[in-house]
């Protein structure tokens, strides 16, 4: 079990990561989905202890950051946002360099691993190519097959399908779940979709705070019971209108669309509880000589969610 509790992070008086806790279950994979900038990068780093965090702590079952940091390393495999490869080099003798970097003298254990990285990965028929000739889907296998060297129990991934076209995603993405039935994964995108395509459970963060977390059901479940209703009214003022719609209910987020004038004025208005405003709406509006044209329910999409959480002014 991977434990973070209120880990923060400053640049000198910035703060990039603000009081984010989160627990992974072991075997599980999480998402860390967020907008650029929104403190990913800074939260992996810390959890894979190349950072120290301004405050917070990180626990993986019995152990603990800063004590255990050596042997919590030594329990993470990690694959940065630009993998450092060398490009000169062939697949199997970069592999072959990693291994002994990480202590597998034995030629037979360093053998029977690269077997079963190349399974794991996909590397078969590239073991004898230069790093610098592969297409950069290829080279992201490489950097996993790097990362899951010492079979580690836990892959932190930043952005691995950052600059990759949608078949080598596609592919990427079935290879972390392969990996994921058997290790805890954490892995940062800004795309949602890959998210939902491929983890468990998501957190996102933005301007380094935690704005939502849940399992990916879980979360399109609450996505759907966001509501967002559209009315349109004939015979009313603007003003008074959304007077009368902020007295209604005054955590109404509250939008003026485009109608053509002679349909009246029409309004979104998003509800931020699980509830159907519409029919004490239609009460409300019923006490004065406006006229409802439209009163219509519809739900929210998983990607409006993570927008409206996410945007500029959130
Ligand atoms: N070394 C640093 N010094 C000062 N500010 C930094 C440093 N590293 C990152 N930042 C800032 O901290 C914030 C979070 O950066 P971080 O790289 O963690 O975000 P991210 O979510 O990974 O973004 P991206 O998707 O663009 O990589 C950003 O505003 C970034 O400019």
């Amino acid at each position: 079990m991977i434990d973070v509790q209120n880990l923060t992070k400053y640049y000198g008086d910035f703060c990039a990561v603000d009081d984010l806790s989160l627990t992974i279950e072991p075997g599980r994979i999480l998402g860390l989905l967020g907008p650029n900038g929104a403190g990913k990068t800074t939260t992996l780093r810390m959890l894979t202890g190349f950072f120290t965090p301004t405050s917070g702590t990180i626990r993986i079952n019995d152990l603990k950051m800063p004590e255990d940091t050596l042997k919590i390393k030594s329990m993470i495999g990690y694959l940065p946002e630009s993998a450092p490869l060398y490009h000169s080099m062939l697949v199997y003798d970069y592999l072959d360099y990693v291994a002994r970097l990480k202590g597998m003298d034995d030629p037979n254990r360093r053998l029977s691993r690269f077997r079963a990285l190349g399974r794991l990965c996909g590397l078969s028929g590239i073991m004898d190519k230069p790093i610098g000739n592969l297409s950069k889907g290829l080279r992201q296998r490489v950097g996993l097959a790097h990362a899951m060297m010492s079979d580690p129990d836990i892959l932190i991934l930043d952005e691995p399908t950052s600059g990759l076209d949608p078949n080598q995603i596609a592919e990427i993405r079935d290879i972390i779940k392969g990996i994921g039935k058997e290790k805890t994964i954490i892995f940062s995108t800004h795309i949602l979709s890959e998210a939902e395509a491929t983890c468990d459970r998501i957190a996102i963060i933005n301007k380094g705070k935690k704005v939502a977390d849940a399992g990916t059901e879980q979360l399109k479940q609450n996505a759907r019971h966001r509501s967002v209703v559209r009315l349109t009214l004939q015979n009313a003022e603007i003003t008074a209108a959304l007077d009368h719609l902020k007295a209604f209910d005054a955590s109404l987020d509250i939008t003026v669309t485009d109608t053509p004038a002679s349909d009246g004025i029409s309004f979104e208005l998003c509800c931020k509880e699980d509830k159907d405003i519409r029919q004490d709406l239609y009460l409300s509006i019923k006490k004065t000589d406006w006229i409802i044209t439209e009163l219509a329910g519809q739900s929210l999409a998983l990607e409006e969610i993570f927008h409206e959480l996410t945007r500029e002014s959130a």
